[in-house]
Order: structure tokens, then sequence, then C-alpha cells
């Protein structure tokens, strides 16, 4: 049969089969109601009785057709079922129409001419005709592998049903051998051998068993019993005959009790079931295959499921399948394994002699196909799997060249690594060389600036000018000019030349010179301090003449007004900060006063006592028990200031309403620790605001007042004798004349450097 033959009946047979239980399901549905089953019940008999006598009237019609109507003269067009029993009772009828088939199938017909010696129920027929004409007629039917059944079958209260399909078989066998063509499927396929009739199937029976287990099995899986299977297998006709008929009553069937909306949703239900076991089936079919062509390899089968849907298997299969003929089947029966050892299901499936080939040809059609396209999947998978093989080969050798690459490439950079690090090396070694000769360095430039320094002038003298105070401003100024260094008085005692009188400096400040001008030319000092070396800074000059403004700043403070006290302490506090990643400082401050020639401490806030002041002190501290205060901001030193100011003995003169009556000194100590070398460098700074010097007569002082000005004008006379004395290089300095030059002696020696800010008031001169 051609491959769309074949797809058509076996669609129709699942159709057929779904319809069947779906009958069967409508049939023996319960739980609705008895009535409602009843009713069923009695539509289903009556229903199978109608199909059955279809059925045997198209047996009865065949078979006198066949054998023509004399010879079955006793078998009645439509025939009952009794009828039907009675007409076929002696095999004459059965024996001729096998006979008119397949000539000598049944050697020898028992005929019985005596039409009258037959009574209506046979009851009196020959035990021998009966029994040879029935038994040949069955053995003939074996030898055709075709359906039988039981003799008994042709007695009263035997299954007549049996006798219509073996007959109905029969026809379907004479309908293809007509045709020429040896039908695989009638046989085979769809038409089940009667289990009660001892199949008589032996040359083709392991396959025949085969497919009537695989039927049986798939249909017990659906819930249907063997025994239901059966019976209705038995009742099919071969399919080309049965397929409209049958299917058409089994729908009637089923539709005949639904409403008209029912029925919709019934065929859409039916048809889904229909879809789904087809699928079903031909995926069972599909491992069938798969199996047939190697049971025991596993692998294939994962393979071939792997690589083909059981669609598209079947479709290979049945495309294979569509292209065999006669010739076909010989080449492909040569790929046939039949060895048993090696493959028992092929061999039992093709296990056959070349006359069995021939004529149960449609046996070994199937098993042929199955190796066929198990021979197609396999060249497949094969092809499938060397290309896959190609590819990965291909990946492998990529990923070879890649590993190539990326060694090459790991290779290049631990070369450029070690080159870089070698380079890195060479960078640290001349860092390292640079950082040790860094300090060196540092060491040199802090030489050489403080040289430059000295250059400048170990001692330096700056005269400022104070402006006139608001409203005491005289008609005539004393300053006839202010150069750059020079300035020039005049003085009224004197006339012509003699009046005017110049006076140099290391500059000179006139009135409107700011606070922070003034410091720039101390400044390069402060950082001396942090070098090391000792400084003073002091501010001399006439009762009321600027030396407290000039060295604190008014009384109120403004940034700009800060007086050069603070700016000193800010630089250091700011070059201490630079600093701060080679050197280590400690910064603290002291702060004294000395009145009446008795030093005092300014931040003790108790009853004053009298300090000593100890010369060349180890750590540079000339007064011990003056208290020292670690400053770290300008705001602890604005702090300390402010405290300075408030136990300052200050008092109101002629000259000046809060004349200083001592000599006020911030001492600033500075330590600073190398962080390399672990040097320690120790600076001290002096910020010395004198008391005023004035002339007694002038400032109108009596008693303490007076006692106070004597002091004062005594030790600043000290101080100029001691600053002469220096200039002049003197053997001798004459520190001990008075406490100011005591205290201030670490800082006028050698490695100090001195500045004088010599105050000038304009109304009076300059004392200097
Ligand atoms: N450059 C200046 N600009 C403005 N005002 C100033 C200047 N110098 C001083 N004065 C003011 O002059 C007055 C006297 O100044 P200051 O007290 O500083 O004098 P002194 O020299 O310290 O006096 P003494 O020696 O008596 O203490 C203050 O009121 C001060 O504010």
């Amino acid at each position: 049969m051609a491959s769309p033959e074949r797809e058509a009946v076996a669609a129709t047979a699942i159709v057929e089969d779904m319809l069947r239980m779906h009958g069967e399901r409508l049939g023996g549905g319960g739980g609705v109601g008895e009535v409602l089953v009843m009713g069923r019940n009695i539509d289903m008999a009556w229903r199978k009785a109608e199909v059955a006598a279809v059925r045997r009237n198209e047996a009865a019609s065949w078979l006198r057709r066949t054998v023509g109507v004399v010879c079955a003269k006793n078998l009645a067009e439509e025939p009952s079922e009794e009828e039907f029993r009675v007409g076929l009772r002696n095999g004459i009828i059965l024996c001729n129409a096998v006979n008119k088939i397949q000539p000598g199938t049944v050697p020898k017909v028992v005929e019985v001419h005596s039409v009258s010696t037959i009574p209506s129920d046979g009851s009196a027929l020959c035990a021998y005709q009966y029994f040879e004409n029935v038994r040949n007629f069955l053995t003939g039917l074996q030898d055709l592998g075709l359906p039988t059944f039981e003799v008994s079958d042709l007695e009263k209260g035997g299954q007549g049903v049996r006798v219509v399909d073996c007959v109905l078989a029969l026809k379907s066998f004479a309908e293809t051998k007509q045709l020429g063509k040896q039908s695989l499927f009638k046989h085979g396929g769809i038409v089940k051998p009667s289990m009660s009739a001892k199949c008589s199937v032996r040359k083709n029976e392991p396959f025949m068993k085969a497919m009537t287990r695989s039927h049986s099995a798939e249909l017990l899986r659906d819930g249907v019993s063997l025994e239901q299977t059966l019976g209705l297998d038995c009742s099919l006709e071969p399919a080309e005959t049965i397929t409209s008929d049958s299917i058409r009553m089994l729908v009637q069937t089923i539709l005949s009790d639904k409403k008209p909306e029912e029925v919709p949703l019934l065929v859409e239900s039916l048809l889904s079931k229909v879809i789904h076991e087809f699928e079903r089936r031909m995926a069972n079919q599909n491992v069938l295959v798969k199996y047939t062509i190697d049971p025991n390899d596993s692998s294939s089968v994962c393979k071939t499921e792997s690589s083909d849907t059981p669609q598209e298997m079947e479709a290979t299969s049945t495309s294979d399948h569509g292209k065999m003929d006669e010739e076909d089947h010989e080449s492909v029966t040569n790929h046939v394994k039949t060895d048993e050892e090696d493959n028992s299901c092929v061999t039992n499936n093709v296990k056959m002699d070349d006359e069995d080939h021939n004529s149960v040809g449609s046996t070994g059609d199937v098993s042929a196909v199955v190796l066929v396209n198990g021979d197609s999947v396999a060249k497949d998978i094969q092809a499938r799997a060397d290309i896959h093989f190609e590819l990965q080969k291909k990946q492998i050798q990529d990923m070879k060249s890649n590993l190539c690459t990326v060694k090459s490439g790991i290779e290049q950079f631990k070369l450029q690594y070690s080159e870089d690090l070698a380079k890195l090396g060479n960078h640290l070694r001349t860092i390292s060389h640079a950082a040790s000769g860094y300090h060196k360095v540092l060491e040199e430039n802090r030489k050489l600036y403080n040289q430059i320094q000295d250059l400048r002038g170990n001692i330096r003298v700056y005269c400022r000018v104070r402006p006139f105070l608001p409203g005491k401003v005289s008609s005539s100024s004393c300053v006839a000019g202010i150069e750059d260094r020079t300035i020039t008085l005049m003085t009224s005692s004197k006339q012509g030349k003699d009046a005017r009188k110049s006076f140099t400096f290391n500059r000179v400040f006139g009135p409107l010179a700011t606070q922070a001008e003034i410091f720039v030319d101390m400044q390069p000092l402060v950082r001396s301090v942090l070098d090391g070396y000792n400084v003073c800074i002091f501010a001399y000059g006439q009762t009321g003449s600027g030396k407290t403004f000039t060295m604190s700043g008014p009384k109120i403070l403004t940034e700009e007004g800060l007086g050069v006290n603070y700016r000193a302490l800010n630089d250091l506090f700011d070059i201490q900060a630079q600093r701060r990643d080679t050197f280590c400082y400690e910064i603290s401050v002291q702060m004294m006063e000395i009145y009446n020639e008795q030093v005092r401490d300014l931040l003790h806030s108790g009853p004053n006592k009298k300090l000593e002041i100890r010369n060349s002190s180890q750590n540079g501290i000339a007064v011990p028990d003056a208290n020292r205060v670690p400053v770290a901001s300008t705001s602890d030193v604005v702090d300390l200031m402010n405290l300075d100011h408030k136990n300052r003995a200050v008092c109101s003169t002629a000259m000046n309403d809060r004349s200083s009556r001592s000599h006020s000194c911030v001492t600033v100590h500075v330590q600073g620790r190398d962080l390399t070398s672990g040097t320690v460098l120790r600076g001290c700074m002096h910020l010395v605001d004198l008391a005023g010097s004035e002339r007694v007569d002038k400032s109108e002082v009596v008693g303490d007042r007076l006692k106070e000005a004597q002091h004062i004008n005594k030790s600043l006379a000290a101080l100029g004798d001691v600053i002469a004395s220096l200039a002049q290089k003197n053997a001798h300095v004459p520190y001990r004349n008075s406490k100011l030059t005591q205290l201030l002696q670490d800082s006028l020696g050698r490695t100090s450097k001195n500045i004088d800010v010599c105050s000038h008031s304009p109304r009076t001169g300059c004392r200097w």
C-alpha cells in the first residue's frame, strides 16, 4: 500500500478507536442517573445490533456474489443472525468462496445436492460433512494468515459476529489480491486475529503477536479492557471497506442522543483526543523503530531522540517506505540482520525463508521499513555526529590557537612586567638617593638662608612713625622727610642746618604703613626660629609712640590690626604645617614682664611672685619657673595674649592714657625633630614690648610712677649698652646690668637675630 493510503487508514483506525472508546464511555458511563443509563444502554445495544446487521449483510452479499446465487441459495441477501449461521453451517459456501479466491485452499468440498434433505435448523446435517468442510475452511484461512472462528460459532448460541468478521477479512483479502498488492495493513495492521479462534498465524506469527501485544497494551493503557479491545477489533472489517461506513455509524451512534448545541464541543473534544492519540501512537512507533535498529544501544536512541521529533521520524519512515516496491523489499531484506544473537527483535520480525517472504511479504515489509528507516536514521545520526565532530575539532584547533596567542601574550606581559619592575627599581633607587640627599639639601638651604639673614644684619633696626592721634593733632611735625632707609627730623632748639638731623635704619615706615607691611621685613626671621635660631623682636621707643600697637595691635583687634606677635606665631604655625612631613615641631609660649627689675609671670593667675632668670639653661629656657603653655593655633595665642594684657602693669601718664609700666616679653619656644634623621632643633623667639622711655620731667610722674620710670630708663640704657657692644662686636657684652638684658641674653647672642622696631613719635622725636 502506498504511504498516503497507509496514513489514511492508520488515522481512520485511530479515529475509529477513539470513537469506540468514546462510545463505550458514553454507553457505560454511570453516575448520571439510572434512567439515563438504561436509555443509553438500550440505545447502544440497538446501535450495535444495527452495526452487526450491516456487517452481516455485507458479508452475506459478498458471499453470494462470490459463489453465485445458485450455490448461495440457502443464504439470504440480508439474513438474520440465525439465517446467516444456518446458511453457512455446512461450510459449502465458505469453502467455495475461499477456493474462488485462492484456488485449492480447500482441496475437497463435500457438497450436498439435495436441498430437501437439509432441515431448516440444520440438525440433520451429516456430521462428517459439517466437520470436514468447516475444518478445511478454517485451515485454509490459517494458511492465508486470516482470522478464523470457532466451529461452535456456527452452532446455535455461538458468536456469529466472529463468522462475519472472518468472512469480511476474506473479502478484504480477495479484494487486495484482485488489486495485485499485498496489503500489510489489512492483515497485520488493523485486523487482529481472534484470540478465541486459536489464531492460525504460522509463518508471520511473531510479527502478528508483536502487533497484537503492542496494540493491546496501548488500549489497556487507555483504560480499555483486553476483551473490549479484542471484541471491537474482531468486529472490524478490512480498513478500506469499513472506514466510511463504520465511522459514519459510530459518529451517528455517539451524536444521536446529543443536543445540537453539544455537538460542536463533542466534536472538538473528539478531534483533540484523536490528534493526541495519533501523536502518541506515532511516538510509540518511533520508539519501536529505534529499538528495532538496536535495542541494546541506548545511545542510538538518545541520539535519535535528541535530533528528531517523533513526527519527523515518522515522516522519514513513511517517506522511505513509500518508495519501496517489491525490489526494494528484497534489497531491504539484505539489510536485515538475521543473527538471533545480535538482534533478537529484528530476527523475530524477519526470521523467514524465501517462501515465507513471498507469501507474507506484508509482515516482512514492516520489518524492512523499520530497518530501512533505522539505517537512514543511523546514517543521519552518523552524518550529524561527523559534522559535530568536525565542528568540535575546529573549535579545539581555534582554542589551541587562542591558547598559543594567550601564552605568547603572557610571555610578552611577563617580559614587559620584568622590564617595568627593573625600571621601577631604578626609579626607587633614584628617589631613595634623592630622599637621602634631600635632607642634606635642606640643611644646606637652611644654612644658606640664615647666612643671607646674617648678611642682611644680625641686628636690624626699623623705624616706624606713628600717625597723629585723633584730637592730638599738632600744628607742626618734627619729621622733615622719610626716605626708604632715612628719616629726617627737625629739632626746634636749633636753627639752620643744625636744625635738620637725619637717621638711617634698615628701613623707615611712615605713618601710613600698615601692620602687614611692618611684618614683611620680620617674616624671614620667623623661619629661622624653626631652623633652630634664636630671634628677638622688640619695640623700643618713647612712651605713647606706638610700641604696643606695633607688637600687639590696637585695643580692639581686627585681622588687619594684628601686630607682630600674632603674625609671627601665625607664620610659625603655617611653616610647621608645611614641614609636617619632615619635621615634628612642638611650640610653647611663655609670657613675662619685668617690672621694677622683677621678672613676673603674666600667665600666672594667682599673686605674682618673683622669678629667677637662669643663664644658658640647657633647654633654652631662661626662666624655668614661668608657665610655659603649648600652643597649636593662633586662637590659642590670642587667648594667652588676652591674659597677658590683663595682667600687665599699665597706668595712665601724661604721655599715655594706658602707659606700659613694664617690659613685656612673649617668649616662643620651638622644638623641632627631623623625622628622618631624628635631629632635634631648638629655637627661641622673644617678642618684646618694652616700656616707654620717658623724660621724667615731661611725664610728670612722681612716687611709684617715678620709681617705675627710673627702672624703665635704667634697663633700657642697659639694653642699649648690650646692643652697642654686640654691634661693635666687643668681647664683653654687659648682659647682667639689667633683668631685661639677662632675659634676652640667648636671643641677643651670635646665633640670634634681632630686630628693633624703633617707634617714633613724630611729636617728640626718637630717643635712639
Ligand atoms: N601706627 C599707629 N596707627 C594708629 N594709632 C596708633 C599707631 N601707633 C600707636 N597708635 C595709638 O597711639 C596710642 C599709643 O600707643 P601705644 O600705647 O602703643 O604706645 P606705647 O609706645 O606702647 O606707649 P607706652 O610706652 O607708654 O606703653 C594708642 O592709642 C595707639 O592706639
